[in-house]
């Protein structure tokens, strides 16, 4: 192991706010340039859109049924109201998928949700509204016509008579050569759908963000293994990788480091060479111990140390990385597992929106719901869990402000930012609350 510095520290933390530390993590990643490739639609789920994506058709591509019901002639249908409950005579049916001959004037014909809408039809009368208020056996057939003299009686007086009822008209929801999708568009379930809606089999997306993650110390074990006393299971690798995941990001190496500098440089030079990584990360050796092992060792190599004004996530590493000649973004989050938590969703998680398009969250006001006094000089960011009322949202805190308790953070479904004051705040004092997953 190398030995710790002795004496003046070699990489003393310098003080930056919230704001600045934020600020400098999203100037890491400006030289950053994720190259656009084609993948099959089934692939692009939670990807970011390297094209702008014309509508080659419209939504929909035709006018089509919005219920189960009758097409009929609006203005034909209405002045038969005139004598009471009309009737029309039948025609064959319109299942979806049937490309149907234009409506006989003076005739309803049987129509499905999604079927395109007869040439001279403009309304559908749903099928509850006619009597009987269900669909005549013969139109199960395997050829389905009506039987001579075969009618509808429509029962819903002439209000139901609108043109346009129940009808999707074509290109309702998007125009053909519209832009439907903007580049650095996230594809959401919703717009995949849009895709394929439009007939697009493949897409120009952005290829996700490589990220290199180390987990260090010599306490730290894989789960999975046994612990000798002394040691513990390694929850940070699991915590990152989830958000990083969620960021849409790919975690192309991860490892467990000892606290021993050569051991983390030697894997770092490899790791560089072999899996080109956009982004390093890691976990834990950034603070004021004997063994240090990431200001240690990158210290000298463009990492600088700062201690940021946010509890918990302090102590923070953040530069450009020296790797044999290439300069890599790095960031060093502090080991405490509710300390690395924070610092993803403080630091990398809007970094990784405003730069690669991953899902931002949003920030909002809640009520406290009990007493607490913050922290003067330090923004302190606790975990709660938010309520509805009538009133508006109420939060109440779970856990307390210590960094190792992360099971009280995986019971919260938010961040809680605490103004920076040693003033108390009484119950209903409004604070700034981000919802988590
Ligand atoms: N004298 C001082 N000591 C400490 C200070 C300080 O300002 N002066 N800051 C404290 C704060 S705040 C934090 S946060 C931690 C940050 O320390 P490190 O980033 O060096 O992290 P470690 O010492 O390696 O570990 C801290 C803590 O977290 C546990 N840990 C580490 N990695 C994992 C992991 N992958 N999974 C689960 N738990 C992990 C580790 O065992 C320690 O308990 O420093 C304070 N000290
Ligand atoms: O910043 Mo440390 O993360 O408070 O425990």
């Amino acid at each position: 192991m190398t030995p710790a510095p002795t004496g003046q520290d070699p990489w003393p933390h310098a003080a930056r706010t919230v704001e600045q530390h934020a600020a400098a993590v999203l100037g890491l990643l400006d030289g950053i340039t994720l190259d656009a490739r084609f993948v099959p639609l089934e692939q692009a789920g939670g990807r970011v859109l390297a094209e702008d994506v014309v509508a080659g058709v419209q939504l929909p591509p035709f006018a089509n049924a919005q219920m189960d019901g009758y097409a009929v002639r609006a203005d034909e249908l209405r002045d038969a109201h005139d004598d009471g409950e009309p009737t029309l005579p039948l025609t064959g049916a319109v299942p979806a998928g049937a490309a149907p001959p234009p409506l006989p004037a003076g005739t309803a014909a049987p129509i499905m949700t999604g079927a395109m809408i007869p040439a001279g039809a403009d309304a559908v009368v749903p099928v509850e509204e006619t009597d009987p208020a269900r669909f005549p056996d013969w139109l199960t057939d395997a050829d389905p016509q009506p039987p001579a003299g075969a009618r509808v009686r429509f029962t819903a007086g002439a209000a139901a008579t609108e043109p346009g009822r129940f009808v999707r008209p074509a290109g309702s929801d998007l125009a053909r050569g519209a832009v439907a999708l903007t580049a650095g568009t996230r594809v959401t379930p919703a717009a995949a759908g849009v895709l394929a809606a439009l007939g697009r089999a493949d897409v120009a997306v952005r290829r996700p963000l490589r990220v290199l993650l180390y987990s260090t110390g010599s306490e730290v074990v894989e789960p999975g293994l046994p612990l000798r006393p002394g040691q513990i299971h390694d929850a940070n690798s699991a915590i990152l990788r989830a958000a990083l995941n969620a960021c849409g990001t790919e975690v192309v190496t991860a490892r467990l480091v000892a606290d021993a500098p050569a051991a983390l440089l030697s894997a770092l030079d490899a790791d560089v060479r072999d899996a080109a990584p956009d982004l390093v990360l890691s976990s834990g050796g950034i603070s004021r111990g004997a063994f240090e092992v990431v200001k240690q060792s990158l210290g000298g190599r463009g990492v600088a140390f700062w201690s940021v004004a946010m509890q918990p996530g302090g102590p923070q590493g953040a530069g450009l990385l020296d790797v044999g000649g290439s300069r890599v973004p790095f960031l060093g989050f502090p080991g405490n597992p509710v300390s690395t938590l924070v610092s993803v969703e403080m630091f990398l998680r809007p970094a990784l929106a405003a730069r690669f398009g991953a899902p931002a969250r949003p920030r909002f006001r809640a009520a406290l719901a009990e007493p607490v006094t913050p922290l003067a000089g330090k923004q302190q960011i606790r975990r709660g869990t938010l309520t509805a009322t009538a009133g508006g949202p109420v939060v109440r805190l779970v856990g307390g402000p210590s960094s190792h308790l992360l099971h009280a953070a995986a019971t919260a479904d938010v961040l809680v930012h605490l103004p920076v004051t040693a003033e108390p705040l009484g119950v209903g004092t409004p604070v700034t609350v981000t919802p988590l997953d």
